[in-house]
């Protein structure tokens, strides 16, 4: 049986005076490429902060969260063993690092480098190695705050591949990257996926799951609204419900594309 590195069993989990999951069950595991979608305030920022340990279940009776399998566990041993892109760490980096600190930050899962890090020749060479796969070798020098939100992504993914960790986290991370940043990023996710990384994918587009994926979770109001392989799960009926309204899908490539349904028949 595959090892959970997430799970949660009959947790509730509180955000200021609200309930975004009530009594949920999940088990995340490695070596399966998961996407969890879901509509805004479906609860997928609350299982990021979950999974990284930011927030944690109401501590009521037979609520459990366990990571890696642990109910206790490091946060900083945590971080090493999952490579995070989000919108919320790019947000938190000082605009006058350099791409190249940006990545190498990555070793120590912090946002800046300096006091008593220190980075071997070979972790260097891991910095190189990241940054020429996600394309973002001009920018080992420039400032992250001159960088436009596609270039920043870039240098994110970099840092979430330089430790090689065993899952990457993946939150939205095509938000804000131009036609040929997004192609770029499905191409470096094939790479992932063949290397063996689990990747839990997190998004609100049903276009961005790549072929590559092979589990979807769609989360509805805090709920495990659907669970199973793409072809059980990405269909146009459960995802018009999910969503609220109707719509039709397009596959072409592995790839799904939701279009309203009244707008994808010609009249
Ligand atoms: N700090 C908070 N205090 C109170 N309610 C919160 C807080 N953070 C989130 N929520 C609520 O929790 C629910 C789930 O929010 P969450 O951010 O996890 O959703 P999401 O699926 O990530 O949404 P989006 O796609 O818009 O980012 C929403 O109803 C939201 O309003």
């Amino acid at each position: 049986m595959a090892i959970p590195f997430f799970e949660l069993e009959n947790a509730t989990v509180y955000r200021g005076e609200r309930i975004v999951f009530d009594r949920i069950n999940l088990r995340l595991e490695a070596g399966t490429h998961t996407a969890v979608l879901g509509p805004n305030g479906s609860g997928k920022s609350t299982l990021v902060k979950l999974i990284f340990r930011d927030i944690y279940p109401a501590a009521l009776p037979g609520s459990v969260m366990r990571t890696f399998g642990n109910e206790l566990m490091n946060a900083w041993e945590l971080r090493k063993r999952i490579g995070l892109v989000s919108a919320d760490l790019q947000h938190r980096y000082m605009a006058s690092v350099t791409g190249r600190s940006v990545v190498l930050s990555g070793f120590y899962s912090s946002i800046a480098t300096g006091g008593t890090q220190e980075f071997s020749d070979e972790d260097q060479y891991a910095a190189d190695r990241a940054l020429e796969r996600s394309g973002a070798v001009s920018l080992a020098d420039r400032r992250f705050g001159t960088l436009s939100t596609g270039e920043q992504r870039r240098l994110l993914l970099a840092r979430s591949m330089v430790h090689n960790p065993e899952i990457l986290l993946l939150d939205e991370p095509t938000a804000g990257l131009d036609m040929n940043g997004r192609f770029a990023f499905f191409d470096l996710l094939d790479g992932f996926l063949d290397e063996g990384k689990s990747v839990l994918l997190i998004t609100h587009h049903i276009e961005e799951i790549p072929p590559g994926i092979q589990r979807v979770i769609l989360l509805k109001s805090g709920q495990v609204f659907a669970d199973g392989s793409p072809s059980e799960v990405l269909k146009p009926d459960d995802l018009g419900r999910l969503f609220g309204r109707n719509i039709e899908l397009i596959e072409r490539g592995g790839f799904r594309y939701a279009v309203p349904e009244s707008r994808s028949t010609p009249a």
